[in-house]
């Protein structure tokens, strides 16, 4: 298994039980996709899973070994993290961002090589945005800077990637472009968590679904197990309809689309 969370609690100071129980895993060529309202906890689940709070109670394991017992650099060479897109204070060149994913890779004081760049480059290329090598991150789209993030992520070469709201501010070009991209991660062999508002894309993109409200995982499973209208209604408590769009997709299956029933 690339990820286990086990019976994880969490909280803040003001917020008692915020995580509770929380058990999920993800396994090789996974694509898990975390629902829940606002609030809920998701990106502190992330946070956790990323080491950057600590827990509770429970347990997270990557590919077997206990967080707990891993430096931040050992952390950072398994599990990518692309957060949503924001721009830099900093004018950094988009090149320089995705170098930056090297880091866990570099020893202390020594500078990127030549081979770090060309890994940096081939990040880039994998999310068709190498003729932005040049650009400054904070003069390109946030679909660009979403990319060039993934892309970053890539050049970490971890085999797993936590990915935050990953289509969040993007058009519908863009959100397809991130949705396809990750597909094609999942079947190369990456693991991957992510984070939506969007249940279609659980349709469109990932193999699991996992849905949270009130601080506990109500249900884990395939997107049409879990993505349906009772699920749905209660999740977000509001009327929402699961129904097939009448075209197939690549596999020939029929492709459900999720509607608020504002009614
Ligand atoms: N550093 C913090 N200190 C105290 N409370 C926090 C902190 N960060 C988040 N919270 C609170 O914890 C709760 C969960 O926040 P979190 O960002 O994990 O939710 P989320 O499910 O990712 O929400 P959204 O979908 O709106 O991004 C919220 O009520 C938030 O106000």
């Amino acid at each position: 298994m690339s990820l286990t969370v086990e019976n994880l609690s969490f909280n803040y100071a003001k917020r008692p039980n915020l995580l509770d129980g929380v058990s999920l895993s993800v396994a090789e060529g996974d694509v898990l996709c975390l629902l829940g309202p606002n609030g809920t906890g998701k990106t502190t689940l992330l946070r956790c899973i990323l080491g950057i709070l600590k827990i509770k109670h429970g347990k997270i394991r990557v590919r077997g070994r206990d967080i707990s017992s891993m430096s931040t650099k050992e952390l950072a060479r398994e599990i990518a993290y692309v957060p949503q897109a924001t721009t830099t204070v900093f004018p950094y060149q988009v090149l320089d961002m995705v170098i930056m994913g090297r880091n866990p890779h570099l020893g202390v004081m020594s500078a990127p090589s030549a081979r770090d760049e060309e890994i940096a480059r081939e990040a880039l290329s994998k999310t068709g945005i190498l003729h932005l090598e040049n650009s400054l991150f904070s003069e390109i789209s946030g679909g660009e800077r979403q990319l060039v993030l993934i892309a970053r992520a890539l050049a970490q070469q971890s085999n797993l990637l936590v990915l935050d709201e990953p289509t969040a501010n993007l058009d519908y070009g863009n959100q397809a472009r991130i949705l396809k991209i990750i597909n094609e991660l999942a079947r190369q062999g990456y693991s991957i968590f992510m984070t939506s508002h969007f249940p279609n894309h659980a349709f469109l993109a990932c193999n699991k679904v996992a849905i949270m409200k009130g601080g506990k995982i109500l249900a884990v499973g395939s997107p049409d197990d879990i993505v349906t209208d009772s699920c749905l209604s209660e999740l977000y408590c509001a009327s929402i309809k699961v129904v097939s769009a009448r075209i197939l997709d690549k596999q020939r299956k029929e492709v459900k689309v999720c509607v608020p029933m504002l009614a």
